[in-house]
C-alpha cells in the first residue's frame, strides 16, 4: 500500500431528516480496495455519494491528500469515477455513442474499442442501448472505467445483473487498476473477489443498527 490518498474524519450524513451514519472515519491508500459492508439502509450508497460530492456531510471532513475537499468536492471529482447502482445510459444512442458521450472522446478513439472489448461489448458497439439486456447495460456502464483514467473508483453494487464470467471481468479490471496504483471503494451484496481488501461496516455507524448511537443522535437534535 502507498500513502494515504483520500480520507474522511468524523463524518455525519443526514438524509430525509434522519441520521444515516455518524462519527464515521475512513482512509484509502494508493492501490487499496475498500469494501463497504452493512445491511440494507445502513448508508453504503449514501457514503459513496458523499465521497463523490453528491451528498454533503452534515459534520466532519473529507480530505484529498492534504487538501480539505469538504466544501469543494471538485478537488475529489477530477480524480474519481463514480458508478451508481443504476446505469446512466442514453437509450437512443448506440453502445459506442454512449461511451464516447460519457468519456468526452470521439467515436474513433481506440481506447473506446479497448474498453468495450474488455467487457465483451465490442460486437454490440453499433447496437442501440435500448436493446441491451440488463447485464449488457451494466457491462457498458463499467466500460467507462477503462475509457478514461481516474485514480479512484467509487462503485455502488457494480456487479448487479452480471453473470459469473462478467463478474470475473470486473475483478480483473480492479486488479489491473490496483496494480497501477489505482484504488477502489465498492459496496456489494454479492461476492466480488479482490486481493487483501480493507472493510468498513456501515452498521457500526448507523443509529438504525447500532443502538448506542441513538443517544448521541438525540443529543444532536439540532443537526436535523
Ligand atoms: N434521496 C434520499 N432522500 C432521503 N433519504 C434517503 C435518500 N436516499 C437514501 N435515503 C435514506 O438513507 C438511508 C441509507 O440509504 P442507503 O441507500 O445509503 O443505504 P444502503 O446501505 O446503500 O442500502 P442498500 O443495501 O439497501 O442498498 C436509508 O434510510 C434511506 O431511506
Amino acid at each position: 500500500m502507498g500513502n494515504s490518498l483520500f480520507h474522511g474524519e468524523d463524518l455525519t450524513c443526514i438524509r430525509g431528516g434522519r441520521t444515516v451514519f455518524l462519527g464515521l472515519n475512513f482512509s484509502l491508500s494508493e492501490g487499496e480496495a475498500l469494501i463497504l459492508e452493512g445491511p440494507n439502509g445502513s448508508g453504503k450508497s449514501s457514503l459513496i455519494r458523499m465521497l463523490s460530492g453528491l451528498v454533503r456531510p452534515k459534520l466532519g471532513k473529507i480530505l484529498w491528500q492534504q487538501q480539505d475537499a469538504t466544501k469543494e468536492p471538485e478537488i475529489v471529482q477530477r480524480h474519481i469515477h463514480y458508478i451508481g447502482h443504476r446505469n446512466a445510459i442514453k437509450p437512443v444512442l448506440t453502445v459506442l455513442e454512449n461511451l464516447a458521450y460519457w468519456s468526452g472522446k470521439t467515436k474513433d478513439d481506440p481506447s473506446l474499442d479497448d474498453a468495450l472489448d474488455h467487457f465483451r461489448m465490442l460486437p454490440l458497439k453499433h447496437t442501440p442501448a435500448n436493446l441491451l439486456s440488463s447485464g449488457q447495460s451494466r457491462r457498458l456502464t463499467l466500460s467507462r472505467l477503462l475509457a478514461s483514467e481516474r485514480s479512484v473508483w467509487l462503485l455502488d453494487e457494480p456487479s448487479v445483473g452480471l453473470d459469473v464470467a462478467s463478474v470475473a471481468l470486473l475483478e480483473n479490471v480492479i486488479q489491473t487498476h490496483r496494480s497501477k496504483g489505482g484504488s477502489v471503494i465498492f459496496a456489494t451484496h454479492s461476492p466480488i473477489h479482490v486481493e487483501s481488501p480493507s472493510r468498513l461496516n456501515l452498521q457500526d455507524y448507523s443509529p438504525l443498527y447500532n443502538k448506542e448511537l441513538l443517544a448521541v443522535e438525540d443529543d444532536e437534535e439540532s443537526w436535523v
